[in-house]
Parts: C-alpha cells; structure tokens; sequence
C-alpha cells in the first residue's frame, strides 16, 4: 500500500494543469457501450477508476484500448468497441470497487434489452441508494428482480417502451443511468427533476452526438424520442471541475500573498456560480482567462459559510476541501452538506492535524484559524475528496503529514505527487505496510 508523505509550509507557485473529468469520463464511456463498433473518446484522466471501468466493460465482450503513457501532460484517448457485445453481466467483484459500473444497467438494457449487474452495495460515508436508478428502469417497462445481490433485468420483447419518471431527489447517476435506456427505448421518455451537472450534460452531448434525440439537458425536464440505434462516435471529455475547485482551494491555502498559481486546461463556469461567488467572498483574488485560471495568494482568508446543492449549487465534492480552507480563515464559519448530510469522514483526521471542528447533524463547525498553525500528524480517510482534504491540510501543516491509504486518491486525482511536486510542494508517495509499520509489535 501507498502513503503519500507531506512536509507542510511550502509555496504553491507556477502552473497547475487540470485533467480530464472523472465524473463524465465514465458515463461517456458507459455510452459508447450503445454503439454497434468503435467509439474514441479523447482527454480521459489516467486514474484506477477509468481502468477499473474498462475491466467492467471488457466483460461484456466490448474490447477496450486503453494504454496510458507516463506523462501526466499529455491527454489520453480510450476505444471502446462494442461490436462484439454479447454478455451482459457486471460482476460484483468489480462493482464493489467503483459505485458507477451501476451504469452498465442502463447501458446494457438500452443495448441489448437485458442486464445482470451487482448491487453496489455501501459507501464509505454512508447509504448511497439506487432505489432511483431501478424505479427509472420500471417506468420504461423493464421487469426487474433482485436475486443474489443483483438487480436482473429484462425489456420484454428485447426492447424497453418510452415512460415517464420524476426523480427525487434529484440524482446525478440515476438521470444519467435512465438516459442511457432511454435513448434506445420506443417512443417518448420524460425526466423530470433531472441532474443538470456539467457531468451530466456532457454526457448528454455525447448521446447527441451518437444519434439520441434529447431536450432539455441542464436543466430540470429531460424529454428523450427514442431511436432505433446509437451511432459511434468521436468526442471529447470535458476538464475536471472537482479538480480545478481543489487546486483554486489549494492555492488559497498555500500561494503566498502576491504570489499567484496558474491553473491550466480547465473549463471555469463548470464550477457554477455558487462555488465562484463563495470563493470571491473569501477575499482571494482569481481571474477566469478562457480555459486558465490564475488565483493570487493572500495573508488573510476571510470566513465564508457554505452548503452544498445539486448543481448549480455549491458541489458536495468540494465539501472537504472547503473545510480545509475555513479551518485556515480569520474566523469562525459552517459547511453544511445537503446533499450527502453524512459525509464528514475528514472531520475526526483534520482534528487530528489541529483543526478545531465541529459536527453537528449535517453541519460542521469551523472555528477558523485563530492563530493555531495545523500540525502534521499521520491520518487517512476512507473516501477520495476527504482524502485530498488531508493533503491540502498537510501542505499548510507543521512538519510532516503521513497520508495513508493514497488508493481513494488515486482513484479521482491523476498523479496528484507529480503535479504537485511541479508546483512547489514537498510531497512524495512511498511504500507503506500498515501491518508493520513503526511501532506495531511484529
Ligand atoms: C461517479 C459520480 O459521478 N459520482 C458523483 C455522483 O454520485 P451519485 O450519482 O451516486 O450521487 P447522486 O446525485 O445520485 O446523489 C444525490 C442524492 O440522491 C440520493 N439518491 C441517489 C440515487 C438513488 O437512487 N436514490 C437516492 O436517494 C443520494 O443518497 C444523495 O442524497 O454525484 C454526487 C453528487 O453530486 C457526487 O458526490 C459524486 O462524486
Ligand atoms: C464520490 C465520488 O465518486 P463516487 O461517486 O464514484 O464514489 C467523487 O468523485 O467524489
């Protein structure tokens, strides 16, 4: 197992260069699943969950090139070729690593009209129910049983009908995985109270592009004309959003005043305009110029509440690292989180670097910096953004901050050492044996 190993106080200077989306990588590449041959899909991010998701789909009989170089600044493609579809199964052992292989439900009922996929079963910081994705399948006549752990499902007559569904709450993967059946299905579907991330609508953009007649993406009301078949395509992924809002946190915290961090490759207003307006709020200087983005560092970080909403609302996956960043303000504030009122596995590691917080139902209390530096201490997290939370912690920590169990990291930040290291900050990624280490009796 890896550690990532941080020694605190740092600048954070030069450039930063924002990798493919996670989020809309993999339902793009659930897509290309719909297609009867080849599909090339560019600016996909080296990361274990991409590779874990082509094992998924190389199940099926898809083939999938995927062969990543080592350079973190060369943008990858990944084929997918789907013509010789003809198992239509995702494995538990497989979707226990990654909670949207869930995807393959939708894409292979709107292929073929019939899937045998897992149950994703738990989460890390909580319940993360489907409940929404399978009801959606219902409501475009597939008949459904769960057996052994699986959700089986079947279009009768090997092909799903149009319907309707409303979604509540509001669900990133349950509007992506119905739009996926849909696309295929007799006649019209129509969503309502549907996800308008940029995730999502990208995603859509690509079904668009492979011959799907859809209305009304991004915003609330999603109306699809079913087609006979998907074409494939080549499109290309958008920049990750999560991760640009982390490098904009990261500068904050760690580019010294007047200094500024360049951010490059991202797309800026897929931030949305809470996140933007919070951060203004802070004090913190930053200019969006096209796809860079420049963040000027300052002395003093001003307190700014926060609570996190779908889309445009203020992202739960830049929930930890806000945290961070109040942890390190002039005062006292909350971040709330509505859309996952649990996810708070960070709170107890930052404590542990001296963070005074603070959870109280859906809320954590921030007492701000008040003078007290963080101090580095080893931690680990169980989830991938309260584990970057910690490197973020760790570059403005006394001393040396131990990041354990770095695989939740690998599965959303591509490299996040190298880029980093690029920029100034003292971090490295070494061998750790949990079962040995320092201190345990052999
Ligand atoms: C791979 C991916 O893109 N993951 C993102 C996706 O997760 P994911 O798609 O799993 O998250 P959802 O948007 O579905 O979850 C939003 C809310 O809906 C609830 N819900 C969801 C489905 C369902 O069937 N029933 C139900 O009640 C969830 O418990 C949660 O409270 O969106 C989340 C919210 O922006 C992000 O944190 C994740 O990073
Ligand atoms: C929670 C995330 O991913 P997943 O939904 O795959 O767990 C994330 O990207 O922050």
């Amino acid at each position: 197992m890896d550690k990532l190993v941080v020694h605190g106080g740092r600048p954070l200077t030069g450039t930063l260069h924002v990798g493919g989306s996670k989020n809309t990588a993999l339902p793009l590449m659930a897509a290309a699943v719909l297609a009867d041959g080849a599909t090339t899909i560019h600016n996909i991010p080296v990361l274990q969950d991409v590779a874990t998701f082509a094992n998924v789909i190389r199940v099926t009989g898809c083939t999938v090139d995927w062969n990543p170089d080592d350079d973190p600044n060369t943008p990858e493609s990944i084929t997918i070729d789907a013509s010789g579809i003809h198992h239509f199964e995702a494995p538990y052992d497989l979707v226990k690593k990654m909670r949207a292989s869930f995807y393959m439900l939708g894409a292979l009922l709107g292929r073929g009209g019939k899937a045998r996929v897992s149950l994703p079963g738990g989460c890390a910081w909580g319940p993360r129910p489907v409940d929404l994705h399978i009801e959606g399948m219902k409501a475009l006549g597939a008949e459904i049983r769960e057996e052994g752990g699986y959700v089986i499902a079947e279009a009768p007559g090997g092909r799903l009908k149009g319907g309707r569904m409303r979604f509540e709450p509001v669900s990133v993967g349950a509007t992506i995985n119905v739009l996926l059946a849909a696309v295929t299905a007799e006649g019209e579907t129509v969503l309502e109270n549907t996800a308008a991330e940029p995730d999502v609508v990208v995603f859509g953009q690509m079904l668009q592009a492979m011959g799907a007649q859809i209305d009304g993406l991004g915003t609330d009301t999603i109306t699809v004309q079913g087609v006979e078949r998907m074409n494939p395509v080549e499109f290309t992924n958008c920049p990750d959003r999560i991760e640009l809002g982390t490098y904009m946190i990261a500068a904050a915290l760690a580019t010294p005043p007047g200094e500024t961090l360049t951010i490059t490759g991202a797309q800026p207003e897929h931030l949305g305009p809470d996140f933007t307006e919070r951060f203004r709020e802070t004090g913190v200087p930053f200019e969006f110029d096209g796809d860079v983005v420049r963040v000027t560092g300052v002395e003093t970080v001003r307190p700014v509440s926060v609570e996190t909403a779908p889309y445009p609302g203020f992202a739960t996956d830049l929930q930890a690292q806000w945290t961070v960043l109040m942890a390190q303000a002039d005062g006292p504030s909350t971040v709330r989180d509505t859309v996952y009122t649990d996810r708070f596995k960070h709170v107890p590691e930052l404590r542990r670097l001296g963070a005074d917080l603070q959870v109280k139902g859906d809320t954590v209390e921030v007492a701000g910096r008040n003078g007290r530096p963080l101090s580095g201490a080893t931690v680990m997290s169980t989830d991938l953004r309260a584990s970057v939370s910690l490197v973020l912690a760790g570059m403005v920590a006394e001393g040396t901050t131990n990041v354990l169990r770095v695989y939740h990291l690998d599965r959303g930040y591509e490299r996040i050492e190298h880029k980093l290291q690029g920029a100034g900050v003292d971090i490295a990624r070494e061998q750790y044996d949990e079962a040995h280490a320092e201190g345990v009796p052999a």
